[in-house]
């Protein structure tokens, strides 16, 4: 069971900054709630889309609801001409995360959110295209092509795959991708919904909201873990390779990207869900080095350490064996949380009042101003 930590001390652990009726993180019962359910029934029994609309409008879809929300979403998916411009003028090294920043900053520009009354409008709008946001400026920029933006696929994770890769998915990535986008869509206050929730908190609108939440979502410390949890098993061809150089790594105190979390305790709710599904993966693709690697670094944290593999760990070896580049494992997380961080402004948006909090002065006493001659 996921349990919450004991919390105190900086980085305003323990104290409570605002309500939520959106989920629960580290509660007993269930490691993980999305407006009451728990995210492990939601990853076995739901599409991403189901999920979606229960965090935006509020309750599960019926059949109907949700074939209308899938169908509208589809009609969303392609990018203005203006946009597809300025993602061809983005360098090829430049980072992804940069990319989607700045393809949420630039629409915000194209098409505002004039009222709050376009709130889910646009959020639905952000939610169809930031696929293509990515993968337009992906294949432009690798591989030289002008991609078309629309597919005929059903869901947003065959929708990705399709425009990655240039072809239709099979159904089993099809399916790790909607399991993955929902174990990412929301947890509380971490720190890029909260962001989004001070962003929102002055009456800013939605655009400024999320493009701050990419800024934050982007450090290694948060969602750029699965990328760098990739780099690390990579460097390894066996599993006792990983284990000699992981205690050399702890011996260092260096961090270890993908383990830990600021909140659980004792387990991440959703690394199980991700690490059945990495496995099932290794073994269609005929792994024998990655999936056994991460086992072994899994195996070496908890020994030494007692931390475990948070939900980013076993995406990047997941990620890896559906052929996506590493580079673009953290945009993913932005196309999912995108639903979290706009249901959190829709929130704090309907009961608002500035975030401000205070700080406590440590600088030197008040003193007499000398002016610049007699310095
Ligand atoms: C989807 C997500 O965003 S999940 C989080 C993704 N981020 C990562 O995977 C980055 C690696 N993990 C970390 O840096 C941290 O565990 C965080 C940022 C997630 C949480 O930070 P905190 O709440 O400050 O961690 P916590 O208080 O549990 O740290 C306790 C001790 O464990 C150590 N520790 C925590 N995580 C790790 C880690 N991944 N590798 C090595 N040591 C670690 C800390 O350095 C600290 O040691 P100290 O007391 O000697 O300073
Ligand atoms: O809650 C956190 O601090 C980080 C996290 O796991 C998430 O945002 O999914």
């Amino acid at each position: 069971m996921a349990e919450a930590k004991v919390l105190s001390g900086a980085g305003l652990r323990g104290q409570v900054a605002g309500q939520t009726a959106l989920s629960t993180v580290g509660q007993a019962g269930a490691g993980l709630t999305y407006r009451g359910y728990d995210v492990r029934d939601l990853a076995a029994g739901a599409e991403f889309e189901e999920v979606a609309y229960l965090l935006l409008y509020g309750e599960l879809p019926s059949k109907a609801e949700l074939a209308d929300y899938k169908r509208k979403l589809k009609g969303l998916r392609d990018l203005p001409q203006a946009l597809k411009e300025v993602l061809e003028r983005i360098p090829r090294d430049a980072h992804p995360m940069d990319v989607m920043r700045t393809g949420c900053s630039v629409l915000g520009t194209l098409e505002p959110e004039l009222t709050f009354d376009a709130q889910r409008e646009k959020t639905d709008r952000l939610l169809a295209l930031f696929p293509a946001v990515m993968c337009y400026w992906y294949r432009f920029t690798h591989h030289g092509v002008r991609i078309d933006c629309t597919s005929d696929e059903d869901t947003l994770g065959g929708h990705f795959l399709h425009l990655l890769h240039g072809k239709k998915p099979s159904e089993l990535h099809v399916k790790v991708m909607n399991v993955s986008l929902i174990l990412y869509a929301e947890h509380e206050f971490n720190a890029s919904t909260f962001t989004a929730r001070v962003c929102a908190s002055t009456l800013s609108d939605l655009y400024s909201c999320v493009t701050a939440a990419i800024g934050s979502l982007r450090g290694p410390l948060h969602g750029f873990a699965n990328e760098a949890a990739m780099e690390l098993i990579e460097r390894f061809q066996s599993p006792q390779e990983a284990t000699a150089e992981l205690l050399r790594m702890l011996e260092r105190k260096d961090k270890i990207m993908g383990f830990g979390h600021a909140i659980y305790k004792e387990s991440d709710p959703r690394n199980e869900v991700i690490k059945g599904w990495s496995k099932q993966l290794a073994d269609q693709v005929g792994d024998t080095v990655l999936y056994p690697v991460s086992e072994a670094i899994d195996k070496t944290m908890w020994e030494q350490k007692r931390l475990f593999p948070n939900a980013d760990f076993y995406h990047a070896s997941a990620y890896h064996f559906m052929g996506i580049p590493t580079k673009l494992f953290t945009p993913i997380f932005v196309c999912s949380r995108l639903t979290g961080w706009a249901a959190h402004v829709f929130e704090q948006r309907a009961n608002n009042r500035i975030i401000r909090p205070s700080a406590e002065y440590v600088g030197v006493e008040q003193r007499q101003f000398v002016p610049i001659e007699q310095r």
